[in-house]
């Protein structure tokens, strides 16, 4: 349980943020799926959850040689979403293991979906799950707003089977964009999927194909230092594709949304401070931006209000309850509702002790928010970054934060 002290500080210069976790994570089983060498850049930190899928997938390699697999996906939970389904398309028997609060995140809908296709799932409801059968191709219903990570997982692993298989929503599509990405990534694999009225149709008997793409930069964690650039600096981030598939793209506009000036100069956004107001925030499509939203909010003027955020309460930590804490902790005025945060914003924070909840966008939204306090901001559990940016202090004190990691 480290600790980081944040002293307020001003950022500015270029940064160039780690690759899409949610794009690497894709490459990673695709190239897997393909016979092809795993596709992260070399030269790149290697988040905690990138290492997940990476040691899963050698464990899967591994168990078409021997006997079961076992498979820790750690903390993440596109790891086990996405792997669940595809262990049980090549038929191999695994037991799924995870830690921190990975257990207790909901699998409910593959205990329901996957038994009627040929998968005997085994669990006392969380993890460890022991799955063993092959899966069989088939209509697969399941409800759109629990987690997109499950119908990822079925996209990446019906087109292995050997007949043809269709996903069929039952309720409205949170998070699209995420299933969006996983439509590109397999088309670039050579792997096709089409949308239909209620889902998508999965031919079957399809082959993936190595493909030399190159993984895009991470518009998530691109978010953070757009806030830190609105707070007050000239902040400039390389490497973001404008026409990215990733929903989380939809910051560029948000922090416009609040006053921010933000431009595209060459391959090159910039992102300046404006006089700041509150917003309204749909944040169905966009869960992972709401941490680091939170924080902008606190110190824009009046009220912003984020809604349909439900989910939130199943990642990490519960993301609603942490950011609502852990600002309060430092001065904001936050109030939680059912599905979302109320926020009435000040020009400046007190300072205080927050509760990072071992969660790494929360300790990265307070790293944003105490860019401007009064006083120093402490907040708990500062190793949590290795989840998915393990050189985040690294870029944030090179663009002169003042981040101290306690240890
Ligand atoms: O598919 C993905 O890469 C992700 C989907 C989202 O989850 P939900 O669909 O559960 O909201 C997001 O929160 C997560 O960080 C990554
Ligand atoms: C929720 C996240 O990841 P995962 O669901 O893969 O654990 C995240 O990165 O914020």
């Amino acid at each position: 349980m480290s600790l980081v002290r944040f002293a307020p500080a001003v950022l500015g210069g270029r940064v160039r943020v780690p690759v899409s976790k949610s794009a690497a994570h894709r490459a990673m089983i695709c190239s897997f799926l393909a016979g092809a060498p795993d596709p992260l850049p070399s030269g790149e930190a290697v988040s905690e959850d990138l290492a997940a899928t990476r040691s899963a997938l050698a464990a899967l390699n591994a168990a078409k040689r021997r006997e079961a697999a076992r498979v820790d996906c750690g903390e993440s939970g596109s790891t086990l979403r996405f792997l669940i389904p595809v262990a049980a398309a090549l038929g191999i028997p695994s037991v799924f293991t995870g830690r921190g609060r990975l257990p207790e995140r909901p699998l409910g809908v593959y205990l329901k979906c996957l038994p009627p296709q040929g998968v005997t799932c085994e669990s006392g409801g969380g993890l460890p799950l022991r799955i063993s059968g092959r899966l069989k191709p088939g209509v697969f219903s399941l409800p759109g707003n629990v987690s997109s990570q499950f119908i990822t997982g079925l996209m990446l692993a019906l087109p292995l089977l050997g007949g043809d298989s269709e996903i069929v929503l039952t309720s409205p599509l949170e998070s699209a964009g995420y299933a969006e990405m996983t439509v590109q990534i397999l088309k670039e694999h050579g792997v096709g999927i089409f949308s239909s009225e209620t889902g998508w149709k999965v031919p079957g008997n399809q082959k993936y194909l190595p493909c030399r793409c190159e993984i895009e930069r991470d518009w998530s964690q691109a978010a953070f230092f757009l806030a830190a650039g609105a707070l007050g600096g000239h902040v400039e981030l390389d490497g973001l594709r404008p026409d990215s598939a990733q929903g989380d793209r939809a910051a560029e506009e948000l922090f416009r949304r609040f006053g921010a000036r933000l431009g595209w100069n060459g391959g090159i956004l910039t992102a300046e401070p404006g006089e700041l107001w509150g917003i309204e925030i749909d944040a169905s499509q966009i869960p992972d931006l709401v941490p680091v939203l939170a924080a902008a909010a606190a110190l824009a003027k009046g009220r912003t209000v984020i809604r349909n955020a439900g989910r939130l309460r199943l990642k990490e930590s519960d993301r609603l309850a942490a950011m609502a804490d852990g600002l309060s902790a430092v001065g904001a005025a936050v109030k939680q509702t059912a599905d979302g945060l109320i926020i009435d914003g000040s020009p400046q924070l007190r300072g205080g002790a927050a509760d990072g909840r071992n969660d790494h966008r929360v300790v990265m939204a307070m790293a944003i928010a105490a860019l401007r306090a009064d006083g120093d901001v402490t907040v708990t559990d500062a190793e949590s970054i290795r989840k998915s940016y393990p050189d985040f202090f690294r870029d944030y004190n090179a663009l002169g934060g003042k981040a101290n990691d306690l240890g």
